[in-house]
């Protein structure tokens, strides 16, 4: 796509002056990078640029910050890393909050944030598609605003585009036969905020990672029946072993030991702790959990408390779904159930493929290509940040080093030029002339 689509009017974005509502269809230049997302990711980047003095614009689908967490979490959700892992850069955690804070005083943290550094992002902005323009050098993000009944097209243009969508950005539906005829409730986890309405409910939990798991102990703890289907293999981990963050002991160790020898101790160490978790159905795969984690970004589970419930009856576990029928389910090893509800914990994907056009950087999977810790940074001004499978503390890595990278070439252009506003405008009507 080259200059010929550019929609009049434009307008220079200047962060002090947020323009008007009122045209359809807009298009503004922006001095300094659009960051997609205003999740963690994002919204640290926000602040490692605010430091440096560096404008920017943060566009995100939804009404708030940290939608993820806000609007698709369940209530009794605590970060699973204890508290060290989890903060972002330049702002820690108040001190008195627990060794793993609870969602709410995450999104509080997040809030404060999001105030402190003066973020302010750009709201229900939903980016559609966003391409390198080679002839005047130029990313362009396309939005659809949805402001009440007011929709509109906005198209930013900017020198610097960074990713910041997450790697939860959609949730994964599988299909499965016969599931339009069970009759009962279907949600996914996302959807699923407690065990309230399922009192006394046969409930199948699809999936067996950390939302698999967590979800069916809430049902426990709200008196429902669940089953948890575990269609291939799991590494069940304790939160803590001997009262000391089970993660915290691997992170020290990886200082030392290589990987595999890491996993090893951590194996053992698990067995110690859990006993031998294959006999209630609990398969452990054949690669170690962090090798697991880092190679296919599969994350272990940190047992907070199911696997009590597992080993005492109140969570089944079952094998993998055959089909649905009404009010039953067939598993593949040819056994039925008759169930109530379905909650399909069947985890999420990144969503870039859909609307970044680039080639690359990004594989068709929506992960950056090049391994890590070399994806944070493509070709053309083009970042990630929070794609590393490294939860909270990786996205933070990443962020530093997006925002130290552009905020480095802001100072070197703009002790060039007088004016950043200058050098934008400059590309501007160098893109123009493309028309
Ligand atoms: C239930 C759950 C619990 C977790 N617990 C932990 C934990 O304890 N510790 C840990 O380290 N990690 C945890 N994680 C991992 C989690 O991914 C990170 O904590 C964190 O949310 C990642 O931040 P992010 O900003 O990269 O992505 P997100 O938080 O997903 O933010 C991405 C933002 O991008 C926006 N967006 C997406 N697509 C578009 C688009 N096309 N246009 C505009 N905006 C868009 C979304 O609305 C969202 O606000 C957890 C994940 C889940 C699902
Ligand atoms: N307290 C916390 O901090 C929490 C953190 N999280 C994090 O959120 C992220 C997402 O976790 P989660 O939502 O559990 O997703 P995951 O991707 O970790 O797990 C998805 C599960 O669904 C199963 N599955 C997928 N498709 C099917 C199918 N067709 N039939 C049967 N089973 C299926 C997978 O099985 P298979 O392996 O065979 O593909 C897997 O067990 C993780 O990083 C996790 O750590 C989540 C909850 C709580
Ligand atoms: O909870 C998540 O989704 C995370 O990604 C956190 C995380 C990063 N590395 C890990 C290794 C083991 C368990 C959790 C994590």
């Amino acid at each position: 796509m080259h200059c010929t689509n550019f929609h009049i009017p434009t307008m220079v974005y200047d962060p002090e002056y947020d323009q008007d509502e009122f045209f359809a269809r807009r298009c503004i230049l922006v001095n300094g990078p659009v960051i997609v997302g205003a999740g963690p990711s994002g919204l640290a980047v926000g602040a490692g640029l605010k430091q440096q003095g560096v404008p920017f614009v943060i566009l995100d689908r939804a009404n708030c910050i940290a939608s993820l967490w806000q609007n698709q979490t369940y209530d009794r959700l605590k970060l699973h890393l204890p508290k060290q892992f989890c903060q972002l850069p330049y702002f820690p955690f108040p001190p008195d909050f627990p060794e793993y804070p609870t969602k709410y005083q995450f999104i509080g943290y997040l809030e404060s944030y999001n105030k402190h550094f003066d973020i302010n992002p750009k709201f229900n902005e939903s980016v559609q598609s966003a391409n390198y323009d080679e002839t005047c050098g130029l990313w362009r993000v396309r939005t659809v605003t949805t402001n009440g009944l007011m929709r509109g097209e906005v198209e930013y243009i900017s020198r610097w585009l960074v990713v910041a969508t997450g790697e939860n950005a959609e949730k994964v539906v599988p299909e499965f036969e016969g599931l339009e005829e069970f009759g009962g409730r279907v949600m996914h986890a996302c959807d699923y905020r407690s065990g309230e309405g399922y009192e006394g409910k046969r409930v199948l939990v699809v999936g067996c990672g950390n939302s698999g798991m967590e979800v069916s102990l809430d049902l426990c703890h709200h008196n429902a029946s669940p089953s948890m289907v575990v269609r291939s293999s799991v590494h069940v981990l304790p939160r803590e072993i001997l009262r000391k963050s089970t993660f915290e002991l691997a992170v020290a160790m990886m200082k030392w030991l290589p990987i595999k020898v890491v996993d090893k101790i951590m194996l053992v160490s698990a067995r110690l702790v859990l006993g031998n978790v294959e006999k209630y159905g609990l398969k452990r795969p054949s690669m170690g959990p962090l090798q697991l984690k880092n190679t296919e970004g599969k994350t272990p589970v940190l047992d907070i408390g199911a696997l009590q419930k597992i080993r005492s009856g109140q969570i089944k576990i079952v094998p993998g779904i055959k089909r649905f029928s009404r009010g039953w389910v067939e598993f593949v090893n040819g056994e039925t159930l008759e169930i109530d509800s379905v909650i399909l914990a069947t985890g999420y994907c990144s969503n870039v493929p859909s609307w970044l056009k680039e080639n690359g950087f990004f594989s068709t999977q929506g992960f950056p290509i090049a391994p890590f810790p070399n994806g944070w940074k493509g070709k053309a001004g083009i970042y990630a940040v929070g794609f590393t499978r490294r939860g909270l503390s990786g996205a933070s890595l990443d962020a530093m080093r997006v925002a130290q990278d552009i905020g480095k070439i802001w100072k070197e252009e703009t002790r060039h030029k007088k004016h950043s506003v200058a050098v934008a405008l400059a590309c501007h009507r160098r893109c123009k002339t493309h028309l």
